[in-house]
């Protein structure tokens, strides 16, 4: 029988019209949610995994084909030893042309720097390293005397964030920390009694891990009594793949106790899928 071909690629005709559909399905969805200020089902991280079917990416948090060590290799050998602005350079790069990275990526990454611009902290927490590519646009827009604690679960990213640090000469400024808030207080309490957190300590918040956990993790640091009015908290993704509870506490009652202003913005090396980054600052009477 004769199949239908379309073109010179020869693609059959059933095939462009199933892709078609999926796209039209997908665009249709992104659009239907974004307007809805939902997160999109299907981009959630959990199903990407099963997608994908990679264990590796539920073990170790990376994308299952090596493309994280990749980059540590392409940093060391391209990039000029403390040379901040040209590593960071060569991540955009290869997030656009080798691999994509779930960086926050250079445009969402102008709205990281002048919040931290602003608020001028001294200490910043950031949960969900992955490679360091927002720590080290943190540490180039954090005053001197700054310090960033950068927490992350999964050792094989903590390594290779680590290595690239060094590449870029901020290691002395970034402390690693492996764990998650969430794990029953072991990681909280590490950065408590090795590292100082203490009522009122923490200045600026980057909440950039898994979307389910910003939530929780944003209200163990508020019961912990880490922050101060005026402390800022910065968060990616809220649209894309989506933090919808996290959403509706910023724009809801208990919200209230926070400013908030939300980025329109669009998710990393692209400029078609939407995205929302929200800047909340605490407040109350701010300290001397
Ligand atoms: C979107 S990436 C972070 C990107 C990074 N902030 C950047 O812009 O360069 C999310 C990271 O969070 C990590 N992660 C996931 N759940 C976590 C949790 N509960 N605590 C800490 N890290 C987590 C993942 O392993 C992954 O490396």
């Amino acid at each position: 029988m004769m199949r239908r071909t379309v073109g010179s690629a020869g693609v059959p005709e059933r095939a462009v019209a199933l892709m078609v559909f999926v796209a039209a399905f997908v665009g249709g969805a992104v659009v239907a949610n974004r307007l809805a200020g939902k997160p999109v089902p299907f981009l959630r991280w959990s199903v990407l995994r099963f997608l994908l079917g990679s264990r590796r990416l539920v073990r170790e948090g990376q994308v299952g084909d090596g493309r994280e060590e990749a980059l540590a290799r392409r940093v060391a050998e391209v990039a000029r030893p403390g040379d901040l602005d040209g590593v960071i350079e060569v991540i955009d790069d290869f997030a656009r042309h080798k691999s994509f990275l779930m960086n926050v990526g250079d445009e969402k990454g102008l709205l990281l720097d002048d919040a931290i611009s602003r608020a001028r902290p001294l200490r910043l927490l950031e949960l969900g390293t992955y490679c360091g590519y927002s720590a080290l646009r943190t540490a180039r827009a954090m005053p001197p005397g700054a310090r960033l604690y950068s927490v992350e679960s999964s050792p094989a990213n903590a390594d290779v964030a680590q290595r690239i640090w060094e590449v870029a000469g901020v290691a002395d400024r970034i402390t690693s920390v492996v764990g998650s808030l969430g794990d029953g207080g072991v990681t909280m309490d590490r950065l408590a009694s090795e590292h100082g957190f203490s009522s009122g300590s923490v200045d600026f918040v980057f909440l950039d891990h898994a979307k389910e956990a910003y939530l929780p993790d944003l209200l163990r640091i508020e019961s912990a009594g880490w922050l101060h009015p005026g402390s800022v908290v910065v968060a990616d993704n809220v649209v894309m793949p989506g933090a919808p509870d996290y959403l509706a506490y910023m724009r809801g009652e208990e919200g209230c106790k926070w400013r908030t202003v939300e980025h329109r913005t669009h998710v990393e090396y692209q400029k078609v899928l939407p995205d929302l980054v929200l800047e909340s600052t605490l407040l109350g009477v701010a300290r001397p």
